[in-house]
């Protein structure tokens, strides 16, 4: 059976978050989904183990987007003219329908759709679906981009995912050697990865591009996350585009300075974070988008 209940997310800087919390019976594993946001903010697999990072500095006020879990950038990545990774992050979603589950594999779908608000910093009518399937050691999280306006749009979209690990200095990243990444924290350079596997020594931020997975994170020498990721659209959603994939820790100084980020968290997670964001993609009236993860969590 799953269960879907309502709780609040209070975090340590005052205020809190609605959130919904769905647990299911057959498959052990439960999830939390932020309605500011629709951030999916926790997932426990069946041994209730969480495998999703959120800082113990977040703020619960709205005066922040949730800092951890898997929240969604859209329609821009970065800084611009919208807010800081667009506002589908610090956006109200609703709950599309009841929560489903069949074979012990749970299926959650939150909605946002374009609105007043929206409409007045981003002049296009869009709905996205936040669709979240789960179960005992299986997650897969996909944003759906809707074009239900009369004129294309331009966006660019990410599922900014916080894992939690172990510890940043045993983490092998497996799977990126050979494709081209931008370095953002070198004047935006282009470069090839040479590393297979890449670990981390200092603040990374680097923007992969044409990545197909699977990608792998060896958490120390017992645990593995497995990453499949694509971009698709066409009717069938057969049409599949080469997808980018962001790397990110803050590492020491940056984490000093993030006012919703403890100075010390950067060791137990990283962001490995599928999405479109080194280029626009084009979005025509009544076209869909799907950028999509599927994520396994194993033991070693
Ligand atoms: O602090 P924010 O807006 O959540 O962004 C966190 C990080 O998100 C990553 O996706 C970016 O590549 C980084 O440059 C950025 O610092």
């Amino acid at each position: 059976m799953v269960t879907q209940k309502d709780v609040l997310l209070e975090g340590k800087h005052g205020g809190s978050l609605e959130a919904l919390e769905v647990t299911s019976d057959e498959c052990g594993a439960s999830i939390r989904v932020t309605k500011f946001g629709g951030t999916l903010y926790s997932y426990k697999d069946a041994d209730g183990e969480e495998k999703l990072f959120a800082s113990e500095e977040g703020h619960t006020d709205r005066s922040k987007p949730v800092r951890g879990g898997v929240p969604l950038v859209f329609p821009q990545f970065g800084g611009g003219e919208l807010p800081k990774h667009g506002f589908a992050r610090t956006s109200e979603w609703l709950l599309e329908d009841t929560p489903t589950e069949q074979d012990g594999i749970v299926t959650v779908a939150f909605v946002l759709e374009s609105n007043e608000e929206t409409l007045k910093i981003w002049p296009f009518k869009f709905k996205l679906v936040h669709n979240i399937v789960f179960g005992a050691s299986k997650l897969q999280t996909s944003m759906h981009v809707v074009n239900v306006g009369e004129e294309a749009f331009k966006f660019q979209a990410l599922l900014h995912t916080y894992y939690l690990i172990e510890d940043i200095s045993q983490v092998q990243v497996v799977g990126l050697k050979g494709l081209s990444y931008v370095d953002q924290l070198r004047e935006s350079n282009t470069f090839t990865e040479e590393n297979d596997p890449i670990t981390f020594e200092a603040e990374t931020d680097r923007i992969y591009t044409d990545a197909k997975g699977p990608i792998e994170i060896l958490d120390g020498k017992s645990k593995k996350i497995s990453i499949e990721l694509s971009l698709s659209t066409g009717e069938d959603g057969t049409d599949i585009k080469p997808c980018d994939a962001v790397l990110w820790n803050p590492w020491t100084e940056k984490s000093k300075g993030m006012g919703d980020f403890g100075d010390e968290e950067f060791h137990t997670m990283m962001c490995l974070e599928p999405g479109c964001v080194s280029r626009y993609e084009t979005c025509e009236p009544n076209a869909t988008w799907v950028l999509t993860q599927r994520v396994t969590f194993s033991k070693m």
